[in-house]
């Protein structure tokens, strides 16, 4: 009969899961032993750079990945990566090794003591199986429940001594399980949706990560311009849902109350397809609507629909819908919106540049296919203004804020597409959060190209002090550190680039090379 082992390999391998993403300890011995040679193991220094690269691969594969860390201590480091994979809808299959079942009940060393309680709220489903039979089970159950929708992050915590016990007669009717979620709305319901769209004066868009997570870019641009309307990408934005040089295309909206209903002046239908409504950060209170305007949100996750405070909504997979909504769509008469100007130069400084140039110079030279994963909290706005972005999965960013996300995602990411080629654009301050991921980068010789915006401060911190009339706050600059000497010394080669010249330079050697290069540019507070 096959071991519980033989069994989860088997499971893990006909889903298409052969990376594991983790940090062992000697809970997680067993389940490591006789690792397979078709698998392939990543070593992250930290939780936090382990899932936060698993997380960068689940969002760019759109498959499930597998995280395996080590009881309670792991789960506790790898929590901050997980408020960005919950919001970001990430399917990630957390486990956690546990203590021997006997060993649990008196709290020895390693036992990881209400295992299933220690990553909530931030996980869909958390479990401990009662008998290591079930642990297969459990872990198909895990892999189902973080894909289906709406996906999130799942938890199964194993003790170590159920990896060798039997599995039991049935244990592998488990492995070959499909799982499939339709989500078409109704006729009637695409008819009353169609109605409210058609019948509109002044419709506006508001596009989500769930469009790009679901690679309904394409039909997005379809309903703009059927609808010829403006486009705005919903605030906090995690994924660009709309390629950013299309004449409808207007921004990101800020993600203030008063700042999003003054952007929607004037409009009387706001459609909202694939983002909450909305995912506010600074407190800027405000009517939640401008006076005459309606209202109605596309979403493939309840819990989005039932919590927003105003508006109809419809509960359905976004790429669905918008497929089977086209067809009852009337070609709009109006003007389509002209494109944005191109915004204005900006002035270097003595060895430091523009963030803007920074972003003009990346836009000339990376490819036009270029994955961005960014992490530069203060420089957001200033990126969306000037780097193109034309294709689905073009742009990841910390969907909580949780910092420490930018430089493992980016190596997730670049695992995830290897025939893209991804940059990351990493402030000072986020990359210290997880510095350590250099070091996978290295070992694995991942070729992402990793640019450190060196500003010597918490930017956006800067900038919500004055908001909020805090003037004399401390631990806001973090002056002094020296990014090429911390690459090289995990074994990532660096280059210092002081002015656009030195930019271009690193930047074109980095996009040719088949391993990792960390470009670090003193660049000025925004
Ligand atoms: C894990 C964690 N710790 C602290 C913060 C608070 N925080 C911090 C510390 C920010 C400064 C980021 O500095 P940076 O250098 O990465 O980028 P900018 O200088 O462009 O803002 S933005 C922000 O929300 C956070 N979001 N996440
Ligand atoms: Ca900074």
């Amino acid at each position: 009969m096959p071991s519980v082992h033989a069994v989860t390999y088997s499971l893990l391998r006909r889903q298409g899961i052969t990376t594991v993403f983790g940090n062992p300890g000697s809970n997680e011995l067993p389940f490591l032993k006789g690792f397979p040679e078709d698998f392939r193991y990543v070593l992250g220094l930290h939780e936090g750079v382990v899932a936060g690269m698993a997380d960068g691969y689940a969002l760019a594969s759109g498959r499930p990945a597998f995280v395996n860390l080590h009881a309670a201590a792991g789960t506790g480091n790898a929590m901050g990566a997980l408020t960005n994979a919950w919001y970001s809808h990430s399917p990630l299959v957390i486990t956690a090794g546990q203590q021997a079942r006997s060993m649990i009940g008196v709290e020895s060393m390693l036992a990881n003591v209400e295992a299933p309680q220690l990553p909530k709220p931030l996980v869909k489903w958390s479990y401990e199986p009662a008998c290591p039979e079930d642990v297969p089970r459990a872990l198909s159950q895990a892999i189902h429940s973080a894909s289906l929708p709406p996906r999130g992050p799942v938890y199964v915590s194993i003790p170590h001594d159920d990896w060798d016990r039997e599995a039991g007669d049935d244990a592998e009717l488990v492995v070959a399980r499909e799982i499939e979620h339709a989500g078409v709305p109704s006729p009637t319901q695409l008819e009353r949706l169609a109605e409210r769209l058609n019948g509109a004066e002044n419709p506006l868009l508001v596009l989500g990560p769930e469009v790009d997570a679901r690679q309904a870019n394409g039909l997005a641009v379809e309903l703009a311009e059927r609808l010829r309307l403006p486009v705005w990408v919903a605030p906090s934005a995690s994924r660009c849902p709309f390629p950013t040089r299309h004449p409808c295309f207007r921004g990101v909206l800020p993600a203030a109350i008063s700042g999003i209903t003054a952007h929607l002046e004037g409009h009387d239908l706001v459609v909202v397809v694939g983002a909450p409504v909305f995912r506010y950060h600074k407190y800027a209170p405000g009517r939640y609507l401008p006076a005459g305007a309606q209202l109605v949100h596309v979403t493939g996750d309840a819990g989005e629909a039932a919590r927003a405070p105003m508006g109809d909504a419809l509960v359905g997979d976004v790429h669905a819908t918008l497929e089977a909504l086209l067809p009852h769509l009337e070609q709009s008469e109006r003007e389509l919106p002209a494109a944005l100007p191109a915004p204005a130069a900006a002035e270097d400084g003595e060895g430091r540049l523009a963030p803007a140039n920074v972003f003009d110079t990346l836009d000339a030279l990376a490819p036009e296919d270029a994955i961005y994963v960014k992490e530069s909290t203060s420089t957001v706005e200033i990126f969306w203004e000037r780097v193109a972005m034309r294709h689905p999965g073009s742009y990841y960013f910390p969907a909580a804020g949780g910092l420490g996300f930018g430089l493992p995602a980016a190596l997730g990411v670049q695992l995830a597409q290897p025939q893209r080629q991804v940059i990351g654009v990493v402030g000072d301050g986020s990359a210290s959060y997880a510095i350590t991921a250099l070091w996978s980068a290295a070992q694995y010789r991942i070729p992402a190209v990793l640019i450190i915006l060196n500003n010597g401060t918490y930017g956006a911190l800067r900038g919500f002090a004055r908001h909020m009339a805090v003037d004399d706050a401390p631990g806001l600059d973090v002056p002094g550190i020296d990014f090429c000497a911390l690459a090289q010394g995990y074994g990532v080669e660096a280059r210092l680039a002081d002015s656009r010249e030195a930019l271009a330079r690193a930047l074109q050697e980095g996009l040719a090379m088949d391993r990792p290069l960390l470009i670090e540019v003193p660049t000025l507070p925004t």
